[in-house]
């Protein structure tokens, strides 16, 4: 396991003057220029950067309307105000990426083919809620394939709504959960289907793990977006992890904008096919982890 430190200089970003959006006819949040610095000497790249193009502005401002709209009249965020669901929730997606790319640059060269080529990448966003963070890595990364998995059909009817809303050719919603068997951990079309496996508050690691990795190729990476010490959760999931057929590549600081400051970004390198036994019937995992 390797330590990384990713300090994105997101919140500066929002206090800059930058391009307003104002196709919506009123004043929206300053949008996002993310800049990472690491201070791993073997992946060094200090100026990594996620930054949105006006139409990618856009759409994260039809998604944040439509996410307060539809929040009205069913659960779908805690957070009601604009600015803070741009922060908690848009930047807060967004401040993963650049600990992510670089993991996958690294491990695509060191035997998990891609030779580096940042194209092209599946990503299944697992327990995606609201579409977070998958909806908003969809704006980002236009050039690759999403899946946003989710098992209440409410939100499944927002997510379709939302990716329709924002013009998302890239984004694929399925309503179920990640460890039914014949639907999703155990079919063919989605089992050991991804480059990545992405997942942020849905469970504690040792559970999360059995969601995600059988869904990852080896090769791949599995990324949990965890708060500002997940060293508990990584220790008590590290036989499952084994068990899955991964390995801990990286634990990375991300200095996202949320009020609760620091988060973090615990990578998984997947080693071997995951046992054909795992994920377990639903409910299991939650119930009894590994
Ligand atoms: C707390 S919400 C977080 C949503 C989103 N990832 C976010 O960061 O805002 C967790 C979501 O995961 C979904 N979920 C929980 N267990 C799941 C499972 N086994 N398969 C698919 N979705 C699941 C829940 O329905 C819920 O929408």
């Amino acid at each position: 396991m390797s330590l990384c430190c990713c300090s994105a200089a997101a919140g500066r970003g929002f206090l800059l003057p930058s391009l307003l959006l104002s196709h919506l006819h009123r004043p929206r949040h300053p949008l996002l220029n993310l800049r990472s610095a690491t201070t791993v000497a073997s992946a060094a790249d200090p100026t990594a950067t996620v930054s949105l193009s006006t139409p990618q502005q856009r759409q994260v401002a039809v998604y944040v309307d439509a996410l307060l709209d539809w929040n009205q009249r069913m659960n779908l965020t805690a957070v009601t105000d604009e600015a803070e669901v741009m922060t908690r929730h848009v930047a807060d997606s967004l401040a993963v990426l650049p600990p992510l790319e670089r993991a996958y640059r690294a491990s695509s060269t060191t035997g998990g083919g891609g030779g580096g080529n940042i194209d092209g990448v599946s990503l299944i966003d697992v327990g995606s809620g609201a579409g977070l963070p998958g909806l908003i890595l969809a704006v980002a990364r236009p050039s690759w394939r999403f899946t946003l998995l989710e098992s209440m059909q409410k939100r499944c009817t927002f997510l379709e709504h939302a990716v329709e809303a924002m013009g998302l050719s890239n984004v694929n919603v399925v309503c179920d959960r990640a460890e039914v068997g014949q639907n999703v951990g155990q079919s063919p079309d989605y089992r050991e289907a991804y480059d990545i496996a992405a997942a942020r508050a849905v469970a504690e690691l040792k559970v999360l793990a059995e969601y995600c990795l059988p869904l990852v190729r080896v090769g791949g990476l599995f990324v949990a977006a965890k708060g500002h010490d997940p060293h508990e959760e990584i220790k008590n999931a590290k036989s499952a992890v084994q068990k899955l057929g991964a390995s801990m590549l990286e634990l990375c600081n991300v200095e996202s904008m949320g009020p609760h400051g620091q988060r973090t970004a615990v990578i998984y390198f997947k080693e071997r096919a995951t046992p054909r036994k795992y994920p377990r019937l639903p409910g299991t995992p939650s119930k009894m982890p590994l």
